[in-house]
C-alpha cells in the first residue's frame, strides 16, 4: 500500500512549543515510526487516527485520502476504520474479555447481531482467547492483555492497525514471545499496520518500513531489513549518528 503522509501540527503548553512536520511518502505493509521519546510518532498515530487534526497536509493511504486541509476534507475517526492498540492497552477492566474484544463492534444499547457475534468467536478463538472469554483484564496476564487489546483492535475488521509501543508494558522475556506472536498474528491477518517504538528489536520482527523521527520531523525512511541475519543496518547506523 502507498502511505501519502504531509501534515503539519504546532502544538504549545505552557512550557513550550512543538511542531511536528511529519512528511513519508512510501510503499509498505508494515511502519515502523521509530526514535526517541518525545520525537513526534505518537502524534503522527493520532493524526492517522483522526484524533488530531494537523494545521495543514495530507493523509492517503492507498486510494483512500483521510485528510486534506486544501480541499478541506477530514474523515472522521469513526468513519476511518482503522483499529487503534494503545501503550497500556486501555482494557475496561469491569468487561470481560469478550465484551472487551467485542466493544468496538457494539452500537450504543443493542445487541450484537449473530454475525458480530460470531466474528468476536471467531477472533477470539484466532487469538487464544476463547478460553479466556469470561475472565476480567485483572484476572489474565500481561501478555494476554495484550493479546485481548489486538482482538479488540481487529474484530470491527479495519483496513488500517497502529499499534502504540504494544511491548513497553511487558517485561523483557515476556515482550520475545509476545512480539514473535504479534508477527504471527499480523502476518495471518494480512492488514496494513503503523507501529510506534523505540526498540530496534520491534522494527527489525515486525515492519518492513522503517520511518525515524528526530525533534517532530522525519529524518529517514528505509527498508526495515527484517529478513534474516542482516541486522539493522543503515537506518540504524543513520539514527545513532544524528
Ligand atoms: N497538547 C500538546 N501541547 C503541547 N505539546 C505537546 C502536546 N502533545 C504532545 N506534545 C509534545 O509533542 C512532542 C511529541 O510527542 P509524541 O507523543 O508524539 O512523542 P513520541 O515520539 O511518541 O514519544 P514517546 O516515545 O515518549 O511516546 C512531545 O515533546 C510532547 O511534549
Amino acid at each position: 500500500m502507498l502511505f501519502h503522509i504531509d501534515i503539519e501540527k504546532r502544538l504549545s503548553n505552557q512550557s513550550r512549543q512543538f511542531t511536528l512536520q511529519s512528511r513519508i511518502t512510501t510503499h509498505g505493509e508494515r511502519l515502523a515510526l521509530f526514535g526517541p521519546s518525545g520525537s513526534g510518532k505518537s502524534l503522527t498515530l493520532l493524526a492517522l487516527a483522526g484524533l488530531l487534526r494537523p494545521d495543514r497536509g495530507r493523509i492517503a493511504m492507498g486510494e483512500r485520502v483521510l485528510f486534506d486541509s486544501e480541499q478541506g476534507l477530514f474523515v472522521p475517526p469513526s468513519q476511518r476504520r482503522v483499529g487503534f492498540v494503545f501503550q497500556d492497552y486501555a482494557l475496561f477492566p469491569h468487561l470481560t474479555v469478550r465484551q472487551n474484544a467485542a466493544f468496538g463492534l457494539r452500537r450504543l444499547f443493542r445487541r450484537l447481531t449473530a454475525a458480530q457475534s460470531k466474528r468476536v468467536d471467531d477472533v477470539l478463538e484466532l487469538f487464544g482467547l476463547a478460553e479466556l472469554a469470561g475472565c476480567l483484564p485483572g484476572e489474565i496476564s500481561g501478555g494476554q492483555r495484550q493479546r485481548v487489546a489486538l482482538a479488540r483492535a481487529v474484530a470491527p475488521s479495519p483496513e488500517l492497525l497502529l499499534l502504540d509501543e504494544p511491548f513497553s508494558a511487558l517485561d523483557q522475556p515476556l515482550r520475545v514471545r509476545v512480539r514473535r506472536e504479534t508477527r504471527r498474528l499480523l502476518d495471518m491477518l494480512n492488514i496494513p499496520a503503523v507501529l510506534v517504538t523505540h526498540d530496534p528489536e520491534d522494527v527489525q520482527a515486525l515492519a518492513d518500513i522503517v520511518v525515524v523521527y528526530r525533534e517532530g520531523r522525519v529524518v529517514r525512511v528505509a527498508e526495515a531489513e527484517n529478513s534474516g541475519a542482516s541486522g539493522p543496518g543503515v537506518w540504524l547506523d543513520s539514527f545513532e549518528a544524528i
